[in-house]
């Protein structure tokens, strides 16, 4: 049976890396994939996924108003898709973990999302909350911080490296405007600054 995968980290944690390692791993074999990421997060180009490493490929961009479900059936119809990859799956609807967990179960179509746990402020974001809820493997990609113990949250910081904790949601940005800490020193930073 197919798998809704999802694979979460803090930033700069390598998920992009591992997405299209993934991705490489399926293509090598000669299989058809197809990739999305936000449209928002065009850090590296529109409907691009880029890694710090340096890798990159295309991808289809997603936007609250695109239905996951009804592109990937029709491009599987037109040609097989043997695995479908999603990154910055963070910032999905409810709505499209649905569409995509449909996929995984009636269609028959492994569906692998990578993307954030959490926002600036600790909190769930909408398509990481429906993740957790609905995927059949979570997995964790790890990564370090300062202190040497998990990374697991996301600071975000203004030009002077202090914490910002207030403001939008969504605010793209890379290591520049975020940094990737343990929870202790996340609170401990969030409080100092505030
Ligand atoms: N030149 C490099 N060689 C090896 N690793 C690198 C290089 N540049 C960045 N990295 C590592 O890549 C990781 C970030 O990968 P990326 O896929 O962009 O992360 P994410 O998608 O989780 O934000 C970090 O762990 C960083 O240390
Ligand atoms: C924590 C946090 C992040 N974002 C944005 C910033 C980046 O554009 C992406 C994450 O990119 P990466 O591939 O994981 O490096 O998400 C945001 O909009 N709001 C936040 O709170
Ligand atoms: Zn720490």
């Amino acid at each position: 049976m197919a798998k809704l995968y999802f694979y979460y980290a803090s930033m700069n944690a390598g998920k992009s890396t591992t997405l299209l390692q993934a991705d490489f791993n399926y293509r090598e074999r000669g299989m058809r994939t197809l990739l999305f990421t936000a449209g928002v997060h065009d850090r590296g180009g529109h409907g691009v996924i880029d890694s710090r490493i340096g890798l990159k490929a295309e991808a289809i961009p997603f936007d609250p108003a695109t239905d996951l479900r009804v592109i990937v059936e029709a491009e599987h119809f037109r040609a097989s898709v043997a695995c479908v990859l999603v990154d910055e799956s963070q910032f999905l609807s409810d709505a499209q973990v649905r569409q995509l967990a449909h996929l995984a179960d009636e269609v028959g179509i492994p569906v692998l999302c990578y993307g954030l746990r959490t926002d600036f402020q600790g909190r769930l974001f909408p398509g990481s909350a429906g993740l957790l809820a609905l995927a059949d493997s979570l997995v964790e990609i790890k990564s370090v911080c300062e202190c040497g113990r998990k990374a697991t949250m996301n600071l975000r910081v203004d030009a002077a490296g202090n914490a910002v904790s207030e403001g939008a949601q969504k605010e793209i940005g890379g290591n520049e405007r975020y940094v990737a800490l343990c929870r202790k020193h996340f609170m401990l930073r969030s409080s100092r600054d505030a």
